[in-house]
């Protein structure tokens, strides 16, 4: 069961704040927010699939014994995603999610590699997501922006085609800011994807690559100078190395930090060794996401409570949070601003209360 990944300690009224609190997301995956209810009615629509077709029987599918099986897991999901409809309706659903969380904007990741391989096709994966994106925007209010990443396990072939897919002008989604990787980084050295990334970044995506997650801190230096990662997804690993955090506090290079996430997928033991403490005192900027949020039985608003325990803040420390959130993201400057009045104004109105 997954109760022990949702932490019960936070205050209660801290809590409430949290759940009012604006907020920015820039880690979190696409098929990995899909709610047990979507995945469940996906599985329902595909009978052939393993995956339960009873949100309870789904959080037992969600228990993982180690990082190789949620791999396992996830692609089981990514299976069944079939039609651009699938697509559709799980981006709007996601957005509906976030929105209920008070998110404004959220940078999600997206494997088109892993969907267009299974036989979607590509113009059509891209005005699914697309169509989702303005819908979830004019009826939610929150903004959704993309990153598409190479899973990186699959190889250069993968690699290859998510960078085309990126980076040709007929296909890439006005919506693309970023370019990552993902998947397994046991076996999967990050210099071999340094072509991929230039190429990305020369069509001006911003390189967000995942390290440090279940290698360790050299993975983290890989990402910094083979690909020029402009955040690292969690770089947990990089409080094994003091020179490697004194770079990152000196350069305000942002960590995606997935709490429950590490614990979830055994990166990390228990929520009380995870190394968020040492980011922040090193002065690292560190942002809180999800992740998978339903695959890890959280959400944002669990994340930022485990935060608010780890790092024992209150409202003010909150709030500084999700606008360190909202500062490395890729989001223009007049959105930032507007997301961080918001933060400022909830905030002081919550406190004058
Ligand atoms: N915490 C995480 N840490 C890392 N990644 C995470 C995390 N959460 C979600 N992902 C996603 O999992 C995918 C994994 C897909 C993958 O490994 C794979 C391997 C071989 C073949 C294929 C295929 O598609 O044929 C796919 C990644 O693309 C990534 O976006
Ligand atoms: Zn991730």
């Amino acid at each position: 069961m997954t109760e022990h990944l949702v932490d019960p300690r936070a205050p209660r009224d801290l809590k409430a704040f949290i759940a009012g609190l604006p907020k920015a997301e820039l880690h979190v995956h696409h098929v990995g927010s899909a709610s047990p209810r979507i995945v469940a009615e996906l599985a329902a629509r595909h009978p052939d699939s393993k995956v339960p077709t009873d949100p309870e029987a789904l959080v037992d599918y969600f228990t993982f014994t180690d990082f190789a099986h949620f791999i396992e897991v996830y692609l089981s999901v990514v299976d069944l995603i079939r039609t651009p409809d699938d697509v559709r309706l799980l981006t709007y659903e996601v957005a509906r999610d976030m929105a209920r969380q008070q998110v404004r904007y959220a940078e999600l990741t997206i494997t088109p590699f892993s969907s267009t391989r299974r036989g979607i096709e590509e113009q059509a994966f891209m005005d699914a997501i697309e169509d989702a994106r303005k819908a979830a925007e004019a009826d939610f209010g929150t903004v959704l922006r993309w990153c598409f990443d190479i899973p990186g396990e699959a190889g250069l072939e993968a690699a290859e085609e998510t960078t085309r897919l990126a980076t040709d002008d007929k296909l890439r989604p006005e919506g693309l800011v970023s370019f990552g990787l993902g998947g397994p980084e046991i076996g999967v050295p990050r210099p071999q994807f340094k072509p991929y990334f230039d190429r990305a970044i020369a069509a001006g995506l911003r390189s967000v690559p995942h390290a440090g997650e279940t290698t360790g801190p050299e993975t983290v230096w890989d990402a910094l100078t083979h690909l020029r990662a402009e955040r690292i997804g969690h770089g947990t690993s990089s409080a094994q190395d003091p020179k490697l955090l004194a770079h990152l506090a000196e350069h305000r290079i942002p960590l995606e930090v997935c709490p429950t996430s590490n614990i979830a997928t055994r990166a990390v033991r228990t929520l009380d060794e995870h190394p968020i403490k040492e980011f922040t005192r090193a002065g690292v900027l560190v942002t809180i996401n999800s992740d998978d949020p339903p695959m890890f039985g959280t959400d944002l608003n669990s994340e930022y409570a485990v935060a608010a325990r780890l790092l024992d803040l209150d409202e003010r420390g909150l709030a500084d949070l999700a606008k360190n959130a909202v500062e490395a993201s890729f989001h223009d400057e007049a959105g930032k601003g507007r997301i961080k009045a918001e933060i400022d104004t909830y905030t002081s109105a919550w406190l004058a209360r």
